[in-house]
């Protein structure tokens, strides 16, 4: 979200960004006191999430918060919307951009008498696979083990028909039988991604500011890669959702060590289901030489770096699309939403993934990774790898798929001279 917001402020617009309270803390915290200054036109403004108030540094329990959410937040919304109204220090509303599954925002904008543009974060597989929970529900086959976030997808992909566009951080090459399908079901959809190669568009300045790391980023990281060989470190990391219980950690661990590789490794502080993650000490003296372990860290320079040869991953929407910007190939762990979507797009469409079993045990991590990194398969795969990064050069230079898409959305937008976007 924060990258379009760079983008758009880029072709002229003025932004007012909306975080929750929460997350607002959380980004003051991790990168600094002034970290959302803001510029004049572009400024940052919180709501509270309705959730019961707390200092916890990680990630807040989902489907609490997607219920208070979908609950609570229209009425600090709306008036948001009219404190800016009536400040004067900044130019009307023209036009409403936010995360898909922030669809109350659509009931605001409806009051002011703006178009919404709604921006689903999530892959667009995985987004028409949200859109056909009724028709499941309907034959009967949904197993309804979790009524709330059933209830919430239902509920935020329905509205979505109500938005004057959606945008997705995808591009076609990738995605473009299912972005076809869409365009009959849905309003007009927007495909401007990768945002991460996208938005490198954007002035060097304001890249360099106003990030959204919610933990602090450790790039000591960049000068263990520096010191490693061209595409022998396996990277490690789970995003920023996804929770395991410490056995499950620990065969990670030690397939990791079985497997010989380099490898660099991100255990964030609440990994862990309810405690501390712990690895045995033999361990850890077993694979002292070969490892880097951190909590958090600038995870698309790190995909970017030539040491990097594989990515254990989530198979979150933003770390495919940032490994497939990377050329990097991928052992997906998929965890919930539609990581599962994404990891089978991986492995069995995009030929760059091999999954492992959610119960993970340490000898497949050791073979799959030996696979990945020295085997016919992994080979076969990097050279796929490459092609899907140059892909990703060719959406996003002028004249390219998604460079196109912005335009036209630009072009969609009230006009970037009054305008103003919040997210
Ligand atoms: O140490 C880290 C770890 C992560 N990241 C960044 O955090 C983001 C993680 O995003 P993603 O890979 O999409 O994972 P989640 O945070 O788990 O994303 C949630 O939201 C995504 C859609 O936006 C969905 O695809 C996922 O299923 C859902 O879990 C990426 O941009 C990473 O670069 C870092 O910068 N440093």
């Amino acid at each position: 979200m924060m990258m379009l917001a760079k983008l758009l402020h880029s072709r002229g617009f003025h932004i007012t960004f909306v975080n929750t309270e929460y997350n607002h803390r959380r980004l003051l915290k991790s990168r600094g006191p002034s970290a959302l200054d803001g510029l004049l036109d572009f400024r940052f403004e919180t709501i509270p999430d309705g959730l019961p108030p707390s200092d916890i540094d990680g990630t807040q329990d989902i489907p609490s918060l997607c219920e208070s959410t979908m609950n609570t937040c229209l009425v600090p919304f709306r008036e948001l919307l009219a404190g800016l109204k009536s400040s004067g220090d900044v130019p009307p509303v023209t036009c409403i951009v936010s995360d898909g599954v922030m669809s109350f925002t659509l009931d605001a904008a409806a009051e002011i008498g703006v178009p919404e543009v709604l921006f689903w974060t999530t892959s667009a597989c995985g987004f028409m696979g949200y859109l056909h929970y009724r028709e499941l529900i309907n034959r009967g086959i949904t197993p309804l083990q979790d009524a709330i976030m059933l209830k919430f997808a239902l509920r935020e992909t329905e509205k979505a028909s109500k938005a004057s566009a959606i945008i997705l951080n995808t591009f076609e090459s990738l995605e473009g039988p299912v972005l076809k399908a869409m365009d009959r079901i849905l309003p007009p959809i927007y495909h401007v991604g990768p945002l991460c190669v996208l938005s490198q568009q954007v002035a060097k300045s304001l890249q360099a500011i106003m990030g959204s790391n919610l933990w602090k980023e450790d790039t000591s990281c960049l000068e263990w890669l520096e010191r490693r060989k061209p595409g022998s470190v396996v990277y490690v990391n789970f995003g920023s959702i996804t929770v395991m219980t410490n056995e499950q950690l620990v065969e990670f661990a030690w397939g990791l060590a079985d497997s010989n590789q380099d490898f660099l490794w991100i255990i964030r502080p609440d990994l862990v289901k309810g405690e501390s993650a712990v690895l045995p000490e033999e361990l850890l003296w077993e694979i002292e030489d070969r490892r880097l372990l951190a909590s958090w860290c600038p995870q698309e320079k790190v995909l970017g770096h030539p040491a990097v040869g594989g990515f254990l991953t989530h198979s979150g929407w933003n770390s495919t699309l940032e490994s497939i910007s990377g050329g990097v190939t991928m052992l997906c762990w998929p965890f919930f939403t539609e990581q599962h979507i994404n990891c089978r797009s991986s492995c069995a469409e995009w030929g760059i993934g091999m999954e492992i079993d959610g119960d993970v045990r340490r000898e497949e991590v050791r073979s799959l990774i030996a696979e990945l990194m020295e085997g016919e398969k992994g080979k076969e795969m990097r050279r796929r790898a490459r092609e899907w990064k140059e892909r990703t050069v060719d959406a996003t230079k002028p004249g390219g798929t998604s460079s196109r898409k912005l335009d036209e959305l630009v072009r969609m937008l009230p006009t970037p001279a009054a305008g103003f976007a919040a997210s």
